[in-house]
């Protein structure tokens, strides 16, 4: 395919989970025009559960997804600290929503869009352009020709009904698939069949175990049964789907690996004892992720039962020769198959018993003159499917946009062949099993084919740490963001990150003092090699704070300082002078901590900012204040409860400039005194959202005669005030952006550095314009 500066029009079919991320790559290529058409009017797929009957693909209410939150993320889009490891199917839609908001993808999905039909165009062998027929959000039918397709379309929507078991017609009792199976409502004291045992089976039987008078879940070969988290309650999948036991997995028989994982399952409960020990080894088999069954079986109320050989008009009959008398619900759980009748009427895409000839599972080999259509999403992994969704339409993407990445027709077969052979040899003959990818070797498999996968030789000679996690960590997709096309900056951080987030998730407030102590180390190291940089550069800003830090704008929500931390302040303080101290919920305890210090190692802040509403006293800030020599303080976002009687305190006598929350307690009388307070002499006004023209107005005229000054009034949302008219009194007074008002303002710029540890950051700014900074955010030691 010719690189060409002409914008390739790409379509992309579908706004779930792989869809959304084939459509934010797409983005990022300046010589693709891409188009997402989505059936109905949200994205999600999938993930957004439907209460209603419906042939669209949905998850059950309660479904929690079985992959973790670090394994299951885009590589530019980590998931929140404090979403859940695995997250509920609400969770995972407001994930996806929030990546779809991230990226600003809605503006290019077209929401009730349904296509109808894909073909090739007439001249297609030229170009290898597609024709499109679909209906749009009014009912009205187009045709439109696209140079590429994305089908993101997901594989879990077309039920699989087995093949009806003998007298399955007379049985009256209801039977539905585990498609239509929202929540447990209608089956409470019911006698339940589940049929399968595959995770949706599992998840169902789970579920109505608990209000169903009992539930059976049938099983004709049994199954491996993993636990959603391993040893210390760490997601299974961080640890299993790391390089090294990959690369260790390739030098040592099948059976070893096989043995060890068996044992490990076995130790927590004995399959054979339980009744679900299969004939197959454990990597056999798609692996059936459940945390409860075996609870559930040690409790009778989920009782294993091999196939169905009969059913009779009330109950069943099992291949073992055991009867259920009374049955009145079967669901069964037996999988989904798909078809891609919707290019070319199925004549393209063959599909026959979800055997599917697909390179790399996406790429119909008829196609590889152009390949300008591929399917995304079309794998099982053991792992997640959506970093590798993403994988693929970079791949899909890397070879649209005029690069070569895709090998000859005989390589794509030879490729197809191979994969078809060793999934043949490794697991059990089965319709199941016709996509299956180890989540490992499959992602780095892609990203050879684009140049993004991390050669950790290189990686150790340049950065030996993140060489360390890269290979004996968790492969997070991050990792596939360091090198290669569409590098992403923060992907470093991001894998350094992880455990922090996992950990987060669990435990709000995991401090772990070693670490502090390391921290303090590393910082005190830091700040010994740029000792003379720091002395000549005062440090801008200091900002305490137990949470993440993303940007300077971005402090949104904090919390109060952990006592632990203060060890490693001290070490700080003792090195550093500031300008500013930030603080999120200022408590007591801090507070005289803060005094210490200032009393014991000189420390010397000049401004303290409050973020947040504080618990400490206005006597204790005013020591603070004294002691540490601060002449601003900022009550910013805070309740200030100031009064006009705390004003006598040494502390706020000396303040020379004060911001405050015009919208709090502050009564006319105690704004009356701070005013005349004889040090302080500017003033920030905040948050004057609720106060009305007259008084604005009078605040004007009250500085405009007197010696003080106004640095910035903040108005976000007032609706009583005129801005016209007053700026036309006031010719001193400007407006920038966002109803901040400026009558002087030094204007600092800031560079920022971030020096974070386990669930606690620094957060410095210093003077910039200075190429010093630049070399310093990089040599800076990044803490885990
Ligand atoms: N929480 C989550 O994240 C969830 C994820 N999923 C995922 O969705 C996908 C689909 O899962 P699922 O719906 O469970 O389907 P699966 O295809 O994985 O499992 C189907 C089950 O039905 C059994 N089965 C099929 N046909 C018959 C038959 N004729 N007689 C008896 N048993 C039969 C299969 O047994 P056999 O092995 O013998 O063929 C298997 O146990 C999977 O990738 C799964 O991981 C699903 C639910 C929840």
């Amino acid at each position: 395919m010719p690189a060409t500066a002409e914008k390739r029009k790409l379509l992309v079919v579908g706004a779930g989970a792989s869809g959304l991320p084939s459509l934010r790559h797409a983005l990022s290529y300046e010589n693709v025009d891409v188009t997402c058409f989505e059936g109905t009017g949200d994205v999600g797929g999938l993930w957004k559960y439907k209460p209603e009957e419906t042939d669209l693909s949905s998850v059950m209410k309660s479904t929690v997804i079985n992959t973790s939150k670090e394994m299951t993320a885009y590589s530019d889009f980590p998931p929140e600290s404090r979403m859940a490891n695995f997250m509920h199917n609400t969770e995972m839609y407001r994930y996806l929503c929030n990546y779809a908001d991230h990226h600003q993808l809605h503006k290019y999905i077209k929401f009730h869009h349904k296509v109808n039909s894909i073909v090739r165009n007439s001249d297609y062998e030229k170009t290898g352009k597609w024709k499109v027929n679909y209906t749009d959000d009014k009912g009205a039918t187009h045709e439109d020709v696209f140079d590429g397709i994305l089908l993101c379309s997901g594989h879990h929507t077309t039920p699989n009904w087995p093949a009806k078991f003998t007298d399955q017609d007379k049985f009256e009792g209801r039977i539905i698939h585990s498609h239509s199976y929202k929540d447990h409502r209608g089956y409470e004291d019911k006698v339940v069949v589940v049929v399968g045992i595959g995770n949706s089976g599992g998840d169902v039987a789970v579920e109505l175990s608990r209000i169903a008078k009992q539930v059976y879940l049938v099983t004709r070969r049994g199954t491996w049964i993993f636990n959603r988290i391993f040893d210390y309650g760490v997601p299974v999948d961080l640890v299993l789907n790391r390089k090294f036991l990959f690369n260790l997995r390739a030098m040592v028989p099948q059976w070893i690996g096989d043995s060890v994982i068996e044992h490990k399952l076995n130790y927590r409960f004995d399959h054979k004892a339980y009744g679900l020990k299969p004939e197959h080894r454990v990597f056999g088999a798609h692996p059936t992720v459940n945390d409860e069954l075996p609870n559930r079986i040690a409790c009778g109320t989920v009782r294993i039962k091999p196939n169905i050989s009969k059913f009779t008009q009330n109950g069943i009959l099992f291949e073992d020769g055991s009867k259920i008398e009374h049955v009145d619900e079967v669901v069964m759980s037996t999988g989904f198959s798909f078809e891609f009748n919707l290019v070319e009427n199925g004549e393209l895409i063959k599909v026959k018993d979800n055997q599917v000839d697909l390179y790399k599972y996406m790429l119909p080999v008829e196609l590889a003159d152009h390949n300008t259509l591929a399917v995304i999403g079309l794998v099982q992994p053991f792992g997640s499917i959506m970093p590798l969704s993403e994988m693929q339409a970079r791949v899909f993407l890397e070879e649209f946009s005029g690069k070569k990445v895709v090998p000859t027709k005989t390589q794509m077969q030879n490729d197809i062949k191979n994969k078809r052979d060793a999934m043949a040899k490794r697991y059990v003959s089965s319709r199941r099993h016709t996509i299956q990818v180890d989540y490992v070797d499959y992602i780095e498999e892609l990203a050879e084919l684009i140049g993004c996968n991390v050669n950790i030789w290189e990686l150790v000679k340049t950065d030996p740490y993140l060489a360390y996690k890269v290979l004996f960590g968790p492969m997070v997709p991050y990792i596939f963001r360091l090198n290669g096309p569409k590098k992403w900056a923060h992907a470093r951080q991001a894998i350094l990150d992880v455990d922090e987030r996992v950990l987060q998730a669990t435990c709000d407030k995991a401090f772990d003092l070693d670490n502090l102590r390391r921290t303090c180390q590393i910082i005190g190291e830091f700040i010994e090699d740029n000792r003379n940089f720091l002395q000549s550069r005062k440090l801008l800003h200091l900002d305490l704070d137990d949470r993440r830090i993303r940007a300077w704008h971005d402090v949104s929500w904090c919390d109060r300082i952990p006592r632990q931390s203060f060890d490693y302040l001290s070490k700080f303080f003792k090195n550093v002078e500031a300008l500013v101290l930030t603080v999120n919920k200022l408590d007591e305890e801090t507070s005289e901590f803060l005094i210490r210090h200032a009393r014991k190692n000189n420390f010397r802040f000049e401004q303290l900012r409050l973020f947040h509403s504080f618990t400490a006293s206005h006597e204790t800030i005013a020591r603070l204040l004294q002691f540490a020599h601060c002449r601003t303080v900022n009550f910013e976002a805070v309740q200030s409860n100031l009064k006009a009687e705390h004003l006598s305190f040494p502390g706020y006598k000396n303040l020379r400039s004060i911001c405050f929350e015009m919208d709090d307690s502050l009564e006319p009388e105690d704004f009356q005194r701070i005013f005349e307070l004889e040090n302080c002499v500017n003033f920030i006004f905040h948050g004057c959202d609720n106060i009305d023209q007259t008084f604005v107005q009078t605040i004007f005229e009250k500085f405009s005669k007197s010696l003080k000054r106004i640095e910035a009034i903040r108005i976000t949302a007032n609706k009583n005030i005129n801005f016209d008219t007053i700026l036309a009194n006031n010719p001193n007074l400007s407006m920038v952006q966002n109803a901040v008002w400026k009558l002087e303002n030094p204007s600092y710029e800031k560079a920022i550095i971030t020096v974070r540890r386990n669930a606690f950051h620094f957060f410095m700014a210093f003077e910039v314009n200075d190429k010093r900074i630049e070399d310093i955010l990089y040599k800076i030691p990044i803490i885990e």
